[in-house]
């Protein structure tokens, strides 16, 4: 029996967006509904800065100030870690975010869907000030759309809850400034290669379904909740 088995090729997804798009809120629920690996290369980095790693330091002062960490940088950490999760299926969440990286990521496997968040700048903008964020797992609240069950907590640690340095309002603007600059042409390079499903709108509630909906055309949902209410 094993033998013959027919084993569905792994799936190699990207999600894309401006910062606070709802990358890591629709990255949670994609997690939950069809069981993939998850890699946040914004979460890995803070994980870096908190330990004061050498790459961690060196990435702060990027963050600080809104700009990208160098590309050989970012790709070297993120190649590494996507080595790890060979046999999953995995969701890249906030990489490539250069043409330079998505060239990177095409010499070491072949991406086969890239989930773009269509979100205009004005929804984000007041969305990244009430972000609230749980550091070990980079579980993302908000004052108003998702708040904590207690605020300033972590729902499932009890850990307090912090605010991201770069979610600072001019801050938030230049990070606005680098997507536009050297992120939106990385939608363009998978757009030619036929590989960009944007998904448009101002709240994360509607254009889930939609995501899900695609993303059930390629996986099976492993999740208990009933899958025609998908949360
Ligand atoms: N008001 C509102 N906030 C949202 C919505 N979707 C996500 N958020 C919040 O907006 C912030 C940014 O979302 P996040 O998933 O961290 O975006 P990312 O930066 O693209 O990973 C977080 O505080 C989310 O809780 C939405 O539809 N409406
Ligand atoms: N692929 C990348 N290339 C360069 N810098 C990155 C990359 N991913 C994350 N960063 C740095 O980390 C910061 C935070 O990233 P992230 O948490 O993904 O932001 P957001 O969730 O707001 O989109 C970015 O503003 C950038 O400075």
């Amino acid at each position: 029996m094993g033998s013959s088995m027919v084993v569905p090729p792994l799936l190699r997804a990207v999600i894309m967006g401006p910062p606070g798009s709802g990358k890591g809120t629709v990255s949670a629920r994609i997690i939950k509904h069809f069981g993939v690996k998850h890699l946040s290369s914004g979460d890995l980095l803070r994980d870096n800065m908190q330990k004061k790693t050498e790459v961690g330091i060196l990435a702060k002062s990027y963050i600080d100030q809104g700009q990208l960490i160098p590309d050989h940088i970012m790709t070297q950490l993120m190649l590494n870690e996507i080595k790890r999760l060979d046999q999953h299926n995995w969701l890249l969440d906030g990489f490539p975010r250069t043409v330079a990286q998505a060239e990177a990521l095409d010499k070491e496997c072949h991406i086969d869907t890239v989930i773009d968040l269509d979100v205009p700048f004005e929804t984000i903008k007041c969305r990244l000030t009430a972000r609230w964020i749980h550091p070990a797992s980079g579980r993302v609240y908000n004052l108003e759309f998702s708040p904590p069950k207690v605020k300033g907590i972590d729902d499932i640690t009890g850990e307090p809850l912090v605010q991201r340095d770069d979610d600072k309002p001019e801050t938030v603007s230049k990070r606005l400034q680098a997507y536009d600059a050297q992120t939106k042409p990385v939608l363009e390079y998978y757009r030619k290669k036929g590989l960009l499903k944007s998904f448009s709108g101002t709240e994360t509630n509607k254009i889930w379904p939609h995501i899900y909906a695609f993303l059930q055309t390629k996986l099976p949902d492993v999740s208990q909740k009933d899958a025609a209410k998908p949360r």
